[in-house]
């Protein structure tokens, strides 16, 4: 799968991106036409754009969350209770797994198992819609058509190609989408943060802009107050925030000094890891200035949001330019204050995921060079 994110294909997909952006810019400037300011639910937002830039990725076609302004499918609130259910059997005895699905008066699990029900006839009406357009553009679906199963040499099963695609619609989706929201989360509730930010897209896109602009990855990408402003919401927040399990290998492992026995399922939740003294100073502090000191690049060594090793998140590169492209656009053209002063409710499933995120927002006047 990796040839379907190399820098080159991710780059060839940039145009296709910001259309998506650009459709989220007019939902948000349609509604402020009548007034001046108005509240949005950023989060409801966030999960339009992800869902259709990953559909739009994986299968040629976007969901169209963005165009409907609605889930008309169901989808996110779908994966949402997907997500649950498995987190919470990913928690129970073996033994226990098969009986949950009789339990269909209790809500959680029938809706979880539900929610897996529909993403299956989702992603599989999308696999099939996409497979009976010939001379489709490069997709995901694309690589996968043409990749060859590493055990029998043959093409891949239509079977294990949906479930590939699914878990892209999964893996891709709500972990952008939940990162973009902590993000405007955060620098919403504070006037001094949005304004050095601002200051830095200023000066990175003085002048006039086009009525259809949308940030460029090539100069977002090295924009330091920004991929700052990000990584500590990713340390602070991150969207995987429990353990990843691995089993050890056989023989054995060695891990910080202790033996662990073979056939052991061990994991150390990303959010503990996150939060160690030993690793951030001040870990429980908001401080994204600590990204910008001269030996920062220690502090990538604990910084784990999309995992590390063989299994680590193979979509990063690509999450990493939806959310510069989509925070630089946004805090470029608007002023945005959080209009809910509490905590930040959160659901957790498999990822934990904001609940709600509403700002009042303000097309902003961009100061000329
Ligand atoms: C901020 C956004 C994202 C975060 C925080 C994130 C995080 C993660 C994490 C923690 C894993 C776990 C791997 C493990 O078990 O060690 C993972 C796997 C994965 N991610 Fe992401 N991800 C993000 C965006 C994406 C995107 C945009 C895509 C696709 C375009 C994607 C596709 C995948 C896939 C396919 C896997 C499974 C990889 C495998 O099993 O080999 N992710 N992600």
């Amino acid at each position: 799968m990796n040839p379907a994110f190399s820098a080159r294909n991710l780059q060839d997909f940039e145009p296709y991106m910001s259309q998506h952006i650009h459709k989220l810019l007019n939902c948000l400037r349609r509604q402020l036409e009548p007034s001046k300011s108005f509240e949005v639910d950023f989060n409801k937002y966030s999960n339009f754009l992800a869902f259709d830039v990953i559909g739009d990725f994986a299968f040629g076609e976007s969901f169209n969350f963005l165009d409907r302004e609605e889930d008309y499918l169901n989808l996110i609130e779908a994966i949402d209770a997907r997500g649950e259910v498995l987190n919470a059997l990913g928690h129970a005895p073996l033994f226990l797994r098969p009986l949950i699905k009789w339990l269909p008066f209790d809500p959680f699990w029938s809706q979880g198992l539900r929610g897996t029900k529909s993403l299956g006839v989702i992603g599989t009406k999308a696999y099939f819609e996409r497979k009976s357009q010939s001379g489709a553009r490069k997709d995901l679906l694309s690589y996968l058509f043409n990749a060859k199963d590493p055990q029998t040499g043959g093409n891949l099963e239509e079977k294990e190609i949906i479930a590939e695609s699914i878990s892209f619609i999964v893996g891709g989706s709500d972990t952008t989408s939940t990162s973009m929201t902590n993000v405007v989360d955060i620098v919403s509730r504070s006037r001094k943060l949005l304004e050095v930010l601002q200051k830095e897209l200023d000066g990175a896109f003085p002048g006039e802009l086009a009525p259809d602009w949308v940030a460029p990855f090539k100069e977002v990408e090295s924009l330091p107050i920004l991929n700052a402003i990000v990584r500590e919401t990713m340390r602070i927040r991150p969207t995987s925030a429990t353990g990843l399990e691995r089993v050890t290998p056989k023989g054995g492992k060695v891990i910080a000094g202790n033996f662990v026995p073979e056939g052991t399922l061990v994991s150390v939740p990303t959010l503990a890891i996150h939060r160690c003294p030993s690793a951030f100073m001040d870990a429980e502090t908001f401080f994204y200035e600590r990204w910008l000191e001269k030996d920062s690049g220690a502090l990538l060594d604990s910084f784990v949001p999309f995992s590390v090793g063989p299994r680590a998140c193979i979509g990063r590169n690509f999450a990493w330019m939806e959310m510069l492209k989509t925070l630089a656009t946004l805090f470029k053209l608007f002023d945005m204050e959080r209009t809910h002063a509490g905590g930040t409710p959160s659901r957790e499933g498999f990822f934990m995921k904001t609940k709600e995120c509403r700002i009042n927002l303000k097309l902003r006047q961009i100061p000329r060079s």
